[in-house]
């Protein structure tokens, strides 16, 4: 079995808190604090800076003895580590109603390395401020990027001895820090914040927060089932839980005094535009919000449909803006605004799916004007379309669930490897394979076994803590380990790990004794995933998908299912539409691929554009979506043999495809094939979804003919069934 080692950002910093905070998460065994303080990693040129923090003080604040430990670069850093991202303190304070303010950390650069940043937007970390009759309430802090700008923000706007509420939709390390910086802002003789919260969401805070801040400036209160919360002036807030395996403690917030839903993940966007709002109409924003919806989703629709039943959400009408709008785009705000109004007046929730039945009785139905969501824009104009298409969405992913699944099974402390879980999840889901997403430290036994006696796959990723796997991860090991039908299951492991690693190798050790087949290579990564870390990743998950695909329509085929079959008149028909035989060539990051393409076309004269179908589930795919650039090679007749040949062998996730072909590098960094008759650069412009190819129009933004005697390759087929 191959190791792969994949190398992650190389600075940074963090503070070991866990004996404390991640022993109430489970993680009752790390331990091994002292091995940090040897530590050196030659192989990014990391020294590990281990301070002892003061006893008192580390008691004070962890209840144990503490180490702070900082990696900080000792050589220059190697080229493939992602620059940390810049972040202005651009905090942007707006009215959603005359009593609720949105305040939006803006940030217009990929905020992390993680997938669903893919479409690099920047996005918006949603805070909101609820000033009822009588008590003001406060929805969520944002991430730690933000944390000196949104509590400047937040003294300007509000008076903060007035906050008597936090109400936290979801938290997690790198939010504690602003929920920290709050409390510290308290004025002397502020009376303490109530918090409200779920009960996941509770147990993080009191592992995190100090004592101090518990006594003096927080109560926690624990939100258990659909409890109400009154500010007074009719601002009777409804809570509902919405846990997901990634989101254990998502909890969204209904306001009827002003019909606005806070929806926390569920209908977030990464995108950060001038307006707070979906001014700009479904068209602008539908990819932002499906490329969420993929990446988060996807992988839990059970958990999603579940969430949805919970939010039976009914569209209140509003009389559409025309700004910027003409002709088409007039008469379809007009339309959607006649839909809306006859739904708001019926009192019919969005859609008409199954979905919908329980949850949505009489008086139970949460009549919205907006949908406030934790990243991007307040759902407004599009909140009829973005409902219904969450439910078509979820439904698709269903039905995918009912056919095979596979198991993504993790623990993650600081999300490191939930980022890696999440990237192969991507690419299970590219080849059209449910998922069941596991998070090892909220799942039973009981559950788990379910899920692995069900799956047709399995893949497990741990990080390292202590040197060694954390206890849900062992324990969910063990239920796999006891399965013996397991072991015919194809199946992956990953994790993070700081400089060990350990928990990766014992896994894999353990599946290998116990005979299991392992789908690719081990997955290792180095703290924070990189691009190039994220596109090994959705490969695996695409290479596994693939592996259970074939079993499945084998065992179909066997069973009297379906059999090969001489092409039809239609495909033999198809057959004939052919398109030049190219090469198509991308690279994002530190990630880079290819793929052989003999499905382009010129699209368009002025501005000069390209079509090109893609494979839904080709490795490329996750490289070149809207506003991503990449060069198309232009093969010659009678040259494309060898590059053929190249393109079309298997490869290995994270394999270099251009390996033994001679290519040149445009200004742009892009590269192509220097014998190509032809190259282009091109940008994507759009994606359409069509079945099991996305085809996209992109347009030249340079290019040279480089052979004018040779003419284009062309892929001559029998079927249109194939390529
Ligand atoms: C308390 C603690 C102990 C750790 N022990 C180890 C270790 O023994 N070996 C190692 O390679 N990394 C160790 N790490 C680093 C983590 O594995 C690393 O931060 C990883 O990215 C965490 O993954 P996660 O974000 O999925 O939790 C430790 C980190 C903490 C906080």
């Amino acid at each position: 079995m191959e190791t792969m080692l994949v190398q992650g950002c190389c600075t940074q910093k963090f503070l070991v808190t866990a004996p404390v905070a991640l022993q109430r998460k489970g993680y009752s065994d790390v331990g091994g604090v002292s091995r940090l303080r040897k530590h050196h990693s030659p192989l990014t040129g990391l020294s590990l800076v281990v301070r002892p923090v003061q006893a008192h003080d580390a008691k004070r604040r962890y209840g144990q003895s503490s180490i702070v430990a900082s990696a900080v670069s000792t050589s220059a850093a190697p080229e493939s580590a992602p620059a940390p991202p810049k972040q202005e303190a651009d905090v942007r304070v707006q009215k959603i109603t005359d009593d609720t303010i949105i305040l939006r950390c803006c940030s217009l650069e990929r905020l992390k390395f993680e997938i669903e940043y893919g479409l690099k937007r920047g996005t918006t970390d949603n805070s909101y401020i609820i000033k009822g009759g009588s008590q003001t309430a406060l929805i969520d802090v944002p991430d730690q990027s933000f944390t000196e700008g949104f509590i400047s923000s937040l003294k300007s706007t509000i008076d903060l001895k007035d906050i008597r509420y936090l109400i936290i939709g979801h938290i997690s390390p790198k939010r504690i820090v602003s929920a920290t910086a709050l409390a510290e802002a308290l004025p002397e003789g502020a009376r303490p914040i109530e918090i409200y919260c779920s009960n996941p969401a509770a147990q993080q805070l009191k592992g995190a927060l100090s004592p101090e801040i518990l006594e003096k400036s927080y109560r926690i209160n624990i939100v258990k089932g659909d409890e109400c919360l009154d500010l007074g002036g009719g601002h009777k807030l409804q809570f509902h839980l919405t846990p997901t395996p990634r989101w254990p403690d998502s909890l969204c917030v209904y306001d009827p005094a002003n019909q606005l839903l806070f929806t926390n993940k569920l209908f977030s966007a990464h995108t950060c535009r001038e307006s707070g709002f979906d001014v700009e109409g479904w068209e602008e924003y539908v990819e932002d919000w499906r490329f969420f919806f993929e990446c988060m989703l996807s992988p839990v629709p059970k958990q999603a449909r579940a969430a949805l039943e919970k939010l039976p959400i009914v569209a209140q009408f509003s009389v559409p803006s025309y700004s910027g709008r003409q002709g088409l785009g007039v008469l379809k705000a007009d339309l959607q605004y006649v839909i809306s109004s006859v739904l708001s007046a019926l009192k019919l929730p969005i859609g008409t799916t199954a979905l919908l039945s329980s949850g949505s009785a009489q008086g139970k139905d949460l009549v919205c004007a907006a949908l406030c969501p934790l990243h991007g824009p307040v759902v407004r104009s599009s909140l009829t379309e973005l409902v219904r298409e969450y439910r078509v969405w979820t439904e698709k992913k269903l039905k995918e669930v009912e056919e095979a699944t596979i198991a993504v099974i993790y623990a993650s402390a600081y999300g490191n490897t939930a980022a890696l879980a999440q990237a192969i999840s991507r690419g299970i889901t590219k080849v059209g394979v449910g998922i069941e997403s596991v998070n090892a430290e909220i799942c039973t036994g009981e559950e788990l076994a379910s899920i692995i006696k069900s799956c047709s796959g399995f893949v497990i990723g741990s990080p390292t803590l202590g040197g060694h796997m954390p206890t849900p991860v062992k324990d969910a090991l063990g239920v796999i380990l006891k399965d013996t039908d397991a072991r015919s299951k194809p199946c992956g492991v990953f994790g993070s790990f700081g400089w060990s690693g350990e928990a990766i190798d014992e896994i894999e050790q353990f599946l290998k004794d116990g005979g299991f087949q392992f789908a690719f290579p081990a997955i290792r990564c180095k703290f924070k995933p990189t691009e190039a870390t994220l596109q090994t990743c959705e490969e695996s998950g695409t290479d596994l998908a693939q592996s259970v695909k074939k079993t499945i329509l084998k065992q179909k085929r066997a069973t009297g299912g379906p059999q090969y079959v001489v092409a039809s008149n239609v495909e033999q028909a198809v057959g004939r539409v052919v398109g030049s035989l190219c090469v198509l060539t991308a690279k994002v990051g530190d990630a880079e691929s290819a793929m052989l393409a003999s499905w382009v076309s010129q699209a368009s004269f002025v501005p000069p554009g390209i079509t090109i179908a893609v494979a839904k589930d080709r490795a490329v795919e996750g490289l070149i979506l809207t506003g991503s650039k990449f060069a198309i090679s232009v093969l010659g007749q009678g040259k494309s043999g060898p590059v053929s040949k190249q393109l079309l062998k298997p490869f290995k996730p994270g394999e270099n495809r251009l390996d033994g072909l001679t290519t040149k590098q445009a200004e742009s960094g892009l590269y192509y094939l220097s014998d190509a008759i032809a190259w282009l650069e091109c940008t994507v412009k759009s994606r359409i979804e069509t079945g099991d190819h996305w085809v996209l129009y992109a347009t030249v933004d340079s290019g040279k003919l480089e052979d004018a005697q040779t003419l284009t390759a062309v892929h001559q087929r029998k079927t249109g069934a194939r390529y």
